[in-house]
């Protein structure tokens, strides 16, 4: 059977070296260009990478991923930055490339997606519910794409049980103290040297907590994911919104 040919862009980066070095471990694929940022993005073409690894940053992940789109080169996308104009632009790219998929997933470690779903679950049985992201001071957004996704998902799911609006009496703030609202959903951003990727969603109800909590220790565990997703974005045409949908969660 023919390898996948697979190129990582950000190939320098923190995460993008430990998926060069993961899918020139895999037995199922070939490295075909390791690209950062002065390099060209030609290069993808002429190495004939079938699905490209997009790990850079916000500001440069939209302009990547419009030419791999238009060259009809696959896309597992790891950056971080999606907002509604994004999706929608990225879905006018893709009309246009329709056989062309593209998998973009807020967080590739396993254990971080089942939080998520686990969080989207038990939103609804809660009257309060915060995230905490906490990671490594060198990232440039916030909140996490992780934490905006876990808002986003918990918001639906208490919007579509009719859960009213969360209990919240303060009135007088320092700008910032109740942190971001994402869809209702204060979201708290903690950037701490020593840490990587932590999030925590607590919920509360009369005279109980639940608090689910997920860490990531090394970059080491976002690589099998990224590896499913560049498996299964071969044939998933179209976009594919969070690693959830390639595992078969129930
Ligand atoms: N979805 C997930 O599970 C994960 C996502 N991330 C996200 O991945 C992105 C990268 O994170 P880090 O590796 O920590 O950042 P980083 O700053 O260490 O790496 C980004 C790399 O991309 C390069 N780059 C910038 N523009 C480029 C371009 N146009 N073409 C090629 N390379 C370019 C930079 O020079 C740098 O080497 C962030 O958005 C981060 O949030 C990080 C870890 C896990
Ligand atoms: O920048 C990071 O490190 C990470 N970014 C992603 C995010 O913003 O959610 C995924 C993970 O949290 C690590």
């Amino acid at each position: 059977m023919s390898k996948l040919r697979v190129a990582v862009l950000g190939a320098k980066g923190r995460i993008g070296s430990e998926a060069v070095r993961a899918v020139e471990a895999a037995d199922d694929m070939e490295l075909v260009a390791a690209l950062g940022r002065d390099d060209k993005l030609e290069t993808l073409v002429e190495s004939k990478a079938q699905v490209v690894v997009e790990l850079t940053t916000p500001a440069s992940v939209m302009g990547n991923l419009d030419f791999c789109v238009r060259h009809g080169i696959h896309v597992v996308v790891g950056t971080t930055g999606w907002t509604d104009e994004r999706l929608a632009q990225l879905g006018t790219s893709l009309a246009a490339s329709p056989e062309t998929g593209v998998l973009i997933a807020p967080n590739f470690s396993i254990g971080a997606v089942l939080g998520m779903k686990f969080a989207q679950q038990a939103a609804r049985y809660f009257e309060s519910v915060e995230v905490i992201e906490l990671h490594h001071p060198d990232k440039v957004d916030a909140p996490s794409g992780t934490a905006t996704r876990t808002a986003q998902l918990i918001a639906t799911a208490r919007a579509e049980a009719g859960c009213a609006p969360q209990p919240d009496a303060t009135v007088t703030a320092l700008d910032g103290a109740r942190g971001a609202n994402v869809d209702g959903v204060p979201v708290h951003s903690i950037r701490l040297r020593g840490l990587l990727a932590h999030q925590q969603v607590l919920l509360g109800g009369e005279g109980e907590t639940l608090t689910i909590r997920h860490d990531s220790m090394h970059h080491r565990s976002f690589m099998p994911g990224i590896l499913l997703g560049v498996r299964r974005v071969v044939s998933a045409p179209g976009l594919t919104y969070g690693l959830e949908n390639f595992l078969d969660l129930g």
